[in-house]
């Protein structure tokens, strides 16, 4: 039982490995992993009526509208009063972050700098069970049988939004979003920035800035990578 609840969020492009590295906190840390694109597609499944709505924008390949997001996610994180928690994917905008600035206090922004090449490599090789939202690369974390998800068997796919015409325009967005919201968290002193190309360097870094932060568990600590 952690002594002070922490509360985190990860932010970083389409690609940036947020999923990823959210898995192995979660794991190390045990802090609840939560991500809005999750929360999404379990009110679309439950034809929740945020759910319908938000459904209109997700097939166009749009955001969905700040006043959505923030009826959905806030009640949600409000119930959480005894968990330490990551959010992955949330906020995105200045108008989300002040959203989630009035409700909790953060303890700590994570965000992830990774170069347009390498996003635009990893998510071209991108595979997704849908219906969990596990995650592969055909490279870097392949599913054990080719085109399958590892746990159900199911057929894995592939976005369309993952493809390079779409990724630019994704890109472009994400850094006209994500600079006002960059720098509200600078401006509070609880951003921390991680550069590179692959998260098993990253990851060392990140692991090692919670360690500071959180006590980890020791059972999953000795599975990663220490400092160099
Ligand atoms: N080659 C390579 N692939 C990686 C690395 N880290 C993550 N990936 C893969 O890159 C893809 C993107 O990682 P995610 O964790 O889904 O990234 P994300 O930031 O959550 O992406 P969005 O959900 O689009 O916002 C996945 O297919 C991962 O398996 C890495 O270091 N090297
Ligand atoms: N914070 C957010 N604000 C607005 N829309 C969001 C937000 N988070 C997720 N979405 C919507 O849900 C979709 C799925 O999100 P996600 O699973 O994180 O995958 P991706 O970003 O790779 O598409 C996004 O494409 C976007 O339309």
């Amino acid at each position: 039982m952690m002594a002070k609840l922490f509360r985190a969020v990860i932010m970083g492009p389409p690609g940036s490995g947020k999923g990823t590295i959210s898995e192995r906190i979660a794991q190390s840390f045990g802090l609840k992993h939560l991500s809005s694109g999750d929360f999404l597609r379990e009110n679309i499944a439950a034809n929740t009526e945020a759910g319908v709505l938000a459904k209109t924008y997700i097939e166009r390949g749009l955001m969905v509208p700040d006043h959505v997001m923030t009826r959905l996610l806030l009640p949600r994180l409000e119930e959480m009063t005894r968990h330490s928690w990551l959010m992955d994917g949330f906020p995105c905008t200045l108008a989300q972050a002040k959203a989630l600035n009035s409700t909790c206090d953060l303890d700590l922004v994570i965000s992830l700098n990774i170069p347009y090449e390498t996003l635009k490599d990893r998510l071209s090789d991108r595979w997704i069970h849908p219906a969990s939202g596990r995650v592969y690369n055909m490279g870097f974390n392949p599913p054990h049988v080719q085109g399958r998800d590892d746990l159900s068997g199911e057929p894995l796919i592939q976005h369309d939004n993952d493809q390079p015409e779409a990724l630019v325009a994704r890109l472009r967005h994400y850094k006209d979003v994500a600079k006002p919201v960059i720098d509200l968290y600078k401006s509070k002193g609880i951003l921390h920035m991680f550069s590179g190309t692959e998260t098993d360097r990253i990851w060392p870094y990140i692991n090692s800035l919670l360690s500071t932060k959180i006590p980890s568990r020791p059972e999953t600590d000795t599975q990663h990578i220490p400092l160099p």
